[in-house]
């Protein structure tokens, strides 16, 4: 069968800023339409990826390609939509003059009737950019990432400062631009915008890939149970016991992640008969990312 060519592939790619090295050496294979999300805290090392995917970093090592071209070649920029998480539009332009323009730096762009249309901006269309609200700043920026008619869309934490409305209304939009068969690469902090957006999710840490899954599969990952209680057992004795593999304390209440629920449980109560307020369940997203960027696997 023949695979569909790569829109965004990396191989051993290294980025270092003088003696700090934000990516790693990461390998990568973004094929097909969907929405990608790449998720990771502060200083992960998500916008570099995305700086050096557009041209506007250069790779210290390695290989990256984009659309099967090397980034920053005009080829490749026709074919790619970017909000950056520092857009600077021109504030006294309308939202409708904007788009007009981004549309000219297009081959084949969709109208500025559609693009309106598409992003809903009806209500705004002919605000100036200045005057718009931060939902719709960024919806109009998403305009402008499409109008071009792009197979790749890079998003660097486009949902950042919204209100949960703006952020639903913004995922909307987002995900019918995917359903056109189009490609879309977004960074986030947010866990709930990876799990209700993304196809597969990639989490970074440190410049490193630590998982790369759908949300299901992540979630498959995390083996074992979350054990959490009240408990006099202290934190060092809890990590020794057979099948935990990380313990957090929150509050009064010890959280204790094991492979094996029932050994580490019958432990815990020879330990401590007394514990008390026991709750037991399956690890959420939320947890495995948390492990997971803590490079706990
Ligand atoms: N222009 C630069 N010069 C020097 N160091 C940089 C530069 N840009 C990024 N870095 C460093 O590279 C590392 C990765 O930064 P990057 O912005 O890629 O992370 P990020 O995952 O996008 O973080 P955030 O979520 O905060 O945007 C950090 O240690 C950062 O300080």
């Amino acid at each position: 069968m023949q695979q569909s060519p790569s829109i965004l592939y990396a191989s051993n790619l290294k980025k270092s800023y003088g003696t700090v090295e934000a990516i790693k050496g990461i390998n990568l294979n973004i094929q097909g339409s969907g929405v990608y999300a790449i998720l990771g805290q502060n200083g992960a090392g998500k916008t570099s990826l995305i700086k050096c995917a557009l041209g506007l970093e250069k790779i210290t090592s390695g290989t990256l390609q984009v659309i099967g071209s090397a980034p920053g070649t005009l080829q490749a920029k026709r074919q790619i939509g970017v909000i950056l998480q520092d857009s600077d539009l021109p504030d006294l332009l309308t939202v409708k003059e904007q788009i007009t323009l981004f549309a000219s730096y297009y081959p084949t762009p969709f109208s500025v009737e559609k693009t309106i249309e598409m992003c809903a901006l009806e209500d705004f269309a002919d605000k100036r950019y200045k005057k718009l609200s931060g939902g719709q700043k960024r919806r109009a920026q998403f305009a402008l990432a499409i109008v071009g008619n792009p197979q790749l869309i890079f998003l660097d934490e486009p949902t950042t400062g919204l209100d949960i409305e703006a952020r639903r209304n913004l995922w909307a939009v987002i995900r019918d631009f995917a359903k056109q068969g189009k490609t879309i690469v977004l960074t986030t902090h947010y866990l709930e915008e990876a799990e209700n957006l993304a196809d597969r999710i990639m989490i970074m840490n440190s410049g490193i890939i630590v998982a790369d899954a759908s949300p299901s599969e992540i979630q498959k990952q995390s083996k074992g149970s979350v054990i959490r209680c009240e408990t006099s057992t202290s934190y060092e004795v809890l990590q020794k016991l057979t099948g935990v593999s990380s313990v957090s304390i929150s509050g009064r209440f010890s959280e204790i992640h094991s492979t094996d629920v029932n050994q580490s449980l019958s432990e815990m109560l020879s330990l401590d008969p007394n514990l008390k307020d026991l709750t037991v369940n399956q690890p959420k997203l939320e947890d495995v990312f948390g492990r997971l960027s803590q490079g706990v696997k």
